[in-house]
């Protein structure tokens, strides 16, 4: 997204990006081409990107990806946005992506949640019969304002497509605004989802009032963690919430930018991947919203490396180590560290 300011050595570097919202990685160009596509809505594009140096609120940062909803409606809308956020993630480097999105209806267009799974699930296989360079699995987003009986639909659903998909479903996601609804009500949806062999990253602790809820899905325990701003005691958190993602080994999707832009972390420098980085826990630096808040993951791995101070082995070493992280079979996980294995002489040359 923004080539001329990222060193040569982020974009070669191989890359895995295990947290990236379909509707919110959709860049400036295909934007343009939803809004050309439906100009009667008076969408301008001002209203879907957050720009350099910008911050917003939370709740303004949410309203925006009520605006993209609207442009992204339907079946062949989906199919482009997923084609094109997938083609961007492999042109920045990434060989290994899970997408997540949360399926809607709309009953205007005809789209109904199981054709909005297809219809990513299409994307994805167009991509690999293209040659695409990139291994892509999806995630089936459960937005937590819309409490238990969707989470047990949205389970039901995604198992379904667990068994048909020739291992593209991977598991669930948990997201959506932290400030709505609570955590104990999507609890049984989520045993559930466990027991049935889906795996969970599941949004937790974005903001600082979610420490009980927190202390209760770690209990699952979540396969990985979205964010946890607020888990460490140096950001208000506790050492006993720090105890349990270190007991069960819960890798850290971190998202340096859009912490920054939406508020929850004041600066780059304070952001927790330092406390988590330094302990040695896995923690996989990741992009939200590369749409939304106008970055790419070369970006945010160089973001990281100068706010941090870590050495060209020290981000081989974190962008390697996400291998371990990814919810596909361990196959998958030897297929890529062959990859870096071989990439390696080239992006150190
Ligand atoms: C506001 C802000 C700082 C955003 C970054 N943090 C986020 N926290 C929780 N849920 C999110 C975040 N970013 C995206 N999402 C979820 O992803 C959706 C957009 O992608 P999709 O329609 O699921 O394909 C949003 O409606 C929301 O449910
Ligand atoms: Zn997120």
């Amino acid at each position: 997204m923004m080539d001329n300011e990222v060193d040569v050595f982020y974009r070669e570097l191989p890359k895995v990006e295990l947290h990236a919202h379909l509707n919110g990685s959709v860049s400036c160009p295909t934007i343009e081409k939803l809004i050309s596509r439906k100009p009667h809505l008076n969408i301008g594009h001002g209203m879907t990107a957050i720009g350099k140096g910008q911050r917003r609120t939370l709740d303004e940062c949410f309203q925006v990806f009520k605006v993209i909803h609207q442009l992204v409606d339907t079946e062949e809308d989906i199919l482009m946005v997923a084609t094109d956020v997938i083609k961007e993630f492999a042109a920045d480097g990434v060989k290994y992506l899970e997408l997540r999105s949360t399926p809607r209806e709309e009953k205007h267009t005809g789209l109904t949640k199981k054709s909005y799974i297809e219809t990513v699930i299409k994307a994805i296989k167009q991509c690999k019969s293209e040659g695409v360079d990139i291994d892509v699995r999806f995630l089936v987003a459960i937005d937590r304002r819309n409490g238990t009986e969707v989470a047990m639909e949205t389970v039901k659903l995604a198992e379904d497509f667990m068994l048909s998909s020739d291992g593209l479903v991977l598991g669930l996601d948990l997201s959506g605004d932290p400030t709505v609804g609570h955590g104990k009500d999507l609890l049984p949806a989520l045993q559930k989802a466990k027991n049935c062999g889906l795996k969970l990253s599941l949004h937790l602790s974005e903001v600082p009032s979610q420490l009980e809820e927190s202390d209760l899905l770690l209990d699952l325990p979540p396969d990985r963690i979205g964010h946890g701003t607020f888990l460490h005691p140096a950001m208000g958190g506790s050492q006993g919430l720090v105890d349990k993602v270190v007991k069960h080994n819960i890798p850290l999707e971190l998202c340096l930018t859009s912490n920054v832009k939406g508020q929850t972390v004041a600066r780059y420098s304070d952001h927790h991947f330092k406390h988590w980085y330094q302990m040695g826990h896995p923690s996989v630096i990741c992009t939200d919203d590369k749409g939304v808040f106008s970055t790419d993951l070369s970006q945010e791995y160089q973001l990281a490396a100068s706010t941090f101070d870590l050495s060209r082995e020290a981000v081989w070493k974190l962008s390697h180590d996400a291998i371990d992280c990814i919810f596909a079979p361990d196959t998958v996980k030897q297929q890529l560290k062959q990859k870096w294995i071989d990439l390696k002489p080239q992006v150190f040359k």
